[in-house]
């Protein structure tokens, strides 16, 4: 049965009121939001609002429990296997730290996807991947192995691999960590000029406030399980919302809990039933 279509021309991904969670613990509980074509959205908000899970849901490692993960007006979470091969391949990812193969060199971790994914002649993978390398600044570097390249260096490689396939969307999972300022300001040039030359999409997911909004066209703060705040950078720190004013001035006091919910301190260290006072 053919995926239901809709249709929503300015956006490439949509997430309309997706609830999902694992085991008990609800994460997501009825979120919506935009990714618009074309453009870098970055989603942030506090660790463990489910910004990793967004991108797996679109990715279609998840599938949302209820509501739609559309991906170009088709629903990832209804698509069977093959469906989700073809929507994969039209998606770069770069997930949390970029990890390259350490027995492949720079050359061979970027043809790593076209070797997967493709029946390419040997010598169009050269020129593709070399291509690729050249747009991240390191044809040079394509004998190095990773481990004799700097971690700005390796980041570079990943985004080169994520690319590998021409996507319409990538997805970078804190592409940022870890970098030292001058890696990771030629990360985020790195990715816009990526994403205005390639005519991409991107979903960034990032802990760095500065940078992030600096790059984005559009951010979207997650709150517990909900869009706390959408909209351009300067409409974001602008924001009144409690939550997302603690978020962009970084404040460590405010509605967002520095405790992981769980037993309360009563139910963990009040007297034990049964305990001898
Ligand atoms: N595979 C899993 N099994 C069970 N719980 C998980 C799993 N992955 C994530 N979680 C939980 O889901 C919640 C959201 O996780 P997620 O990684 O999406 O958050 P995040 O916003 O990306 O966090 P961070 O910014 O710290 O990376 C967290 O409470 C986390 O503990």
């Amino acid at each position: 049965m053919p995926t239901p279509s809709f249709s929503s021309p300015d956006a490439l991904v949509e997430l309309r009121g997706v609830h999902f969670g694992y085991d008990e613990r609800e994460v997501l509980s009825g979120l919506s939001l935009r990714v618009p074509r074309g453009k870098i959205t970055a989603i942030m908000g506090a660790s463990g609002g489910g910004k990793t899970t967004v991108l797996r849901l679109v990715g279609g490692q998840q599938r949302a429990h209820r509501g739609a993960v559309l991906f170009d007006g088709e629903d990832i979470g209804q698509m069977n296997d093959e469906q989700l091969y073809r929507a994969r391949r039209r998606m770069g990812m770069l997930f949390q730290y970029g990890a390259l193969f350490t027995d492949l060199d720079v050359f061979e971790n970027v043809a790593f996807p076209l070797r997967e994914h493709t029946d390419l002649s040997e010598a169009l993978v050269r020129d593709i991947v070399l291509m690729k390398l050249h747009a991240v600044g390191l044809r040079g570097a394509r004998d190095l192995m990773p481990s004799q390249i700097s971690g700005g260096m390796a980041r570079r490689v990943a985004l080169a691999r994520s690319i590998a396939l021409d996507p319409e969307l990538v997805m970078y999972d804190e592409p940022f960590a870890g970098l030292d300022p001058i890696s990771l300001g030629t990360a985020a040039e790195l990715i816009r000029r990526l994403n205005d030359a390639m005519g991409l999409t991107t979903i960034l997911v990032s802990h760095d406030l500065e940078a992030t909004l600096q790059l984005a066209d559009q951010v979207v703060i997650l709150g517990p399980g909900r869009v706390a705040a959408q909209g351009t950078p300067a409409e974001v720190r602008a924001s009144t919302d409690p939550l997302v004013h603690q978020f962009v001035h970084a404040l460590p006091t405010g509605p967002v809990p520095f405790h992981y919910a769980g037993p309360s301190i009563d139910q963990d260290f009040g007297p034990q039933q049964g305990a001898q006072p």
